[in-house]
């Protein structure tokens, strides 16, 4: 009899769930939907329970077969997936669909620009904008230079003839010192427990990717039970001690700064701990010592004249750290085995680099950034290739008319990069060949410009478009200019997998034999 009784209840919520939802997404009724649809689970049981490669096939898989816009079902949940460059540009560009999407939240970083409900974002990326300006930028170039600098020397202590290196291994803890130095000053990575920090920080950025590819975890209730809870918890308060005391310090100085009547905050009121660096008086593009974003977020007001919160400059931080250290580093490695796979662009990179660097004193600058352009014609083709960040979503806050479809509010899209950079539509029949004249203006002046969205597009695209590509021109840079590459993975046997950002399946195998570009 209670066996009854419970099978009824079951059955009564079940039908009662399955009618709510009929009722909430009656709206997408008619988006062509991905087969097969299994009962009650539908498209759920074909994404989980698979490992983060599998995922990967199956998502590019349905985002390849429909050309303009459909749906996935999680169980009763209807999640829509707009595939052609207009429909991505209105997701993008409408204010009505600015908003993130749950799994966001799991990075625990509320205020932070990158998770940041819409009424917060909207206020605060104006503030931050500024703060990614060309002369900032520009102030970076010698810590950039720096870090690489150190990265070459641990790649000589590590390289041997025949050994294989994975090359991400390097170009991680350079981005890492590279995002920290510029936004927490100099000597943050010789502070007492650095160590610890950087794994924890590991560890906080791995577990959130496997829970947000990990549909069994997104609920709090189970999450919360597991081993990866505890571990990144753990994780977490030390790393958010070990950034308190660096905020708290930075504040205590701006206050002592303030009492000594020191109105120039921004350039003398505290050391950045990054002021070892020649002054470049003549370059009008460049402040006199890099502009330290903690810095910056302890001045900018908000516009009820108040500062930043301490849990806001936290968020704000931790958020520069979780999107621009991963992606930068696993974005040069991939394109740096692009380049060990293809020796003909290799040696053209080369030719530039000893073009705009011509003597083995000569550092990169500003200018030669900018003139780098065959670089970045390199990077931009493997960022399309091998977008790091080739699945994002957004959430509706107001209706959103796409096509025939009305998509009301509170709805989640989900945007796949990685399929849209492979599209023969735009990218002609040759898609999956690596060739970086694609990116030549008169090759691009014709192409969709939502077909290529590395660094997203629209009000809400990442902020650190131009830090990345300095970055990632100066690692990809320092590597060519001491060491030839290769490697022994295939092109065409390359696999990809879902962490937080889109990784190889393997490690990047690269091998490295000096190179004597002056000689
Ligand atoms: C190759 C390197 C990078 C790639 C491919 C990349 C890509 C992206 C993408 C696709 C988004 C939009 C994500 C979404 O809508 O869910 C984004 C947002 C963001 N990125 Fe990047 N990013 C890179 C490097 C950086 C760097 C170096 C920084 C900071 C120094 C940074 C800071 C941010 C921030 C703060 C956001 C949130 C922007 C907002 O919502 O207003 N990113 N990035």
């Amino acid at each position: 009899m209670a066996l009854l009784i419970t099978l009824a209840l079951l059955g009564g919520i079940w039908l009662a769930l399955y009618i709510y939802c009929r009722i909430r997404f009656g709206f997408a009724r008619n988006i062509p939907e991905v087969e097969p649809l299994r009962f009650f689970f539908g498209n759920g049981l074909d994404f989980a329970q698979k490992n983060s490669y599998e995922i990967f096939v199956s998502i590019n898989r349905v985002f390849r077969e429909y050309k303009r816009i459909f749906k996935i079902s999680f169980g009763p949940i209807k999640v829509i997936c707009p595939t052609h460059p207009d429909l991505i540009q209105k997701v993008l560009c409408n204010s009505a669909s600015m908003d993130k999407p749950y799994v966001y939240d799991f990075t625990r970083m509320g205020s932070g620009l990158l998770t940041a409900p819409y009424d917060t974002w909207k206020v605060h990326r104006k503030l931050l904008n500024p703060t990614f300006n060309t002369r900032i930028l520009n102030s970076f170039i010698p810590i950039f230079n720096d870090c690489a600098d150190k990265m070459i020397e641990s790649i000589k202590e590590h390289a041997a003839p025949g050994k294989v290196l994975n090359i991400l291994e390097f170009t991680s803890p350079c981005t890492l010192a590279m995002i920290c130095r510029t936004s927490l000053g100099g000597k943050v990575l010789e502070r007492e427990g650095t160590q610890k920090f950087v794994e924890g920080l590991e560890i906080i950025l791995s577990n959130v990717g496997l829970r947000m590819f990990n549909a069994n975890l997104h609920p709090d209730i189970v999450y919360r039970f597991t081993r990866f809870y505890r571990k990144e918890m753990e994780s977490r308060k030390f790393c958010y001690a070990f950034t308190d005391k660096i905020i708290v310090e930075k504040q205590q100085e701006l206050a002592e700064a303030k009492a000594k009547g020191k109105q120039d905050t921004n350039n003398n009121a505290n050391d950045s701990g990054n002021d070892n660096f020649e002054e470049e008086e003549d370059d009008l593009l460049s402040y006199k010592k890099p502009q330290i974003f903690i810095d910056q977020l302890l001045t900018i007001p908000l516009p009820d004249g108040k500062p930043f919160s301490h849990k806001e400059i936290s968020d704000h931080i931790y958020t520069m750290i979780a999107a621009g250290n991963e992606t930068s580093a696993t974005q040069a490695a991939h394109t740096l085995m692009y380049l060990a796979m293809h020796p003909e662009v290799q040696e053209k990179a080369v030719k530039e680099i000893k073009e705009l660097l011509p003597t083995p004193e000569s550092t990169i600058t500003s200018e030669v950034m900018k003139n780098m352009v065959y670089m970045e014609r390199i990077i931009k083709e493997s960022q399309r290739l091998a977008p790091v960040a080739a699945v994002y979503g957004r959430k509706t806050i107001a209706d959103l008319q796409l096509d025939q479809f009305t998509i009301p509010k509170g709805n989640i899209f989900v945007l796949n990069i990685f399929a849209l950079h492979r599209r023969k539509e735009y990218w002609g029949e040759d898609a999956d060949l690596f060739n970086p004249d694609r990116f030549l203006p008169e090759n691009s002046k014709n192409r969709h410009l939502f077909a290529y969205l590395p660094f997203s597009g629209g009000n809400r695209g990442c902020i650190g478009n131009r830090y990345a590509m300095m970055s990632m021109k100066t690692i990809v840079t320092a590597i060519l200019r001491n060491f030839k590459i290769t490697t022994d993975l295939q092109y065409e046997k390359i696999e990809f997998k879902f962490k937080v950002s889109m990784h190889l399946s393997g490690p990047h195998r690269t091998f490295v034999e000096p190179r004597n570009l002056y000689g």
